[in-house]
């Protein structure tokens, strides 16, 4: 069994959490309040831009030129799929002016930011595939799920249940194969924890968004 097989086995009871999330339910049909939606595309704006610094640090430490490039190019992507955002919802929303992160945003890419600077590579690639995975699960339940025309999120959904990104999804998923199979087996068990914590994190960034969460002392 692969390492990615073991570790999806291990975060599937998260997954099946996320997908019962009102947030994620209420994006299917459709009716997802729209306040809820713009607090988490302002959110993800600066999660987007973080996650393409941490992808840009695991592609300056790796040895292999092939995942530099890879990575790369992940990071790349990021900042277009946020800029996209950013012409798109952020025109329709009228966000204006500087986006102060939540503690759940905060929490999450310091916790990306951490990882990849201070672990070997093989962990810090371990720390964003769900990144990358879970919203791939997450887009492809709710593309053959929904019956709603007219969806208010469909560019959302599209961007992720759409085959290009799938094609991302499974050259990150073959990476992290390779990286587990020559690490040690401690080194292996540090991949699975980032993993998941990275897997509860996605279900926290969703709930905050859901409860327009702030800081207590706000
Ligand atoms: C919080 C979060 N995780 C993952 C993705 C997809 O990479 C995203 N846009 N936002
Ligand atoms: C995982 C992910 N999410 C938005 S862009 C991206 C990587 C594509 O380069």
């Amino acid at each position: 069994m692969n390492w990615t097989d073991k570790a999806w086995e291990k975060a599937n009871p998260i997954y099946e959490k996320i997908i019962g999330m009102p947030f994620v339910k209420e994006l299917l049909k459709g009716t997802l309040d729209p306040e809820k939606f713009k607090f988490y595309i302002e959110q993800d704006s600066r999660y987007l831009e973080y996650f393409a610094r941490a992808l840009s640090i695991i592609a300056a430490k790796t040895e292999d030129v092939n995942i530099m490039l890879d990575f790369i190019r992940f990071a790349e992507g990021a900042i277009v799929v946020e800029r996209s955002l950013h012409d798109s919802y952020f025109k329709q929303y009228e966000v204006k002016g500087q986006i102060s992160m939540s503690p759940t945003c905060h929490h999450y890419v310091h916790f990306l930011q951490s990882t990849v600077y201070m672990s070997q590579s093989s962990v810090g690639i371990a720390a964003v595939l769900p990144c990358f995975w879970v919203y791939k699960k997450v887009g492809d339940y709710i593309l053959s799920n929904q019956n709603a025309d007219n969806n208010q999120y469909q560019n959302w959904i599209d961007t992720y249940a759409g085959e290009e990104f799938g094609l991302l999804v499974k050259k990150a998923i073959s990476i992290c194969d390779k990286a587990a199979a020559s690490s040690t087996v401690e080194q292996q068990e540090s991949m699975t924890e980032v993993f998941l914590t990275a897997c509860k994190l996605e279900y926290n960034f969703w709930d905050s968004a859901y409860l327009l969460e702030r800081w207590n002392s706000d």
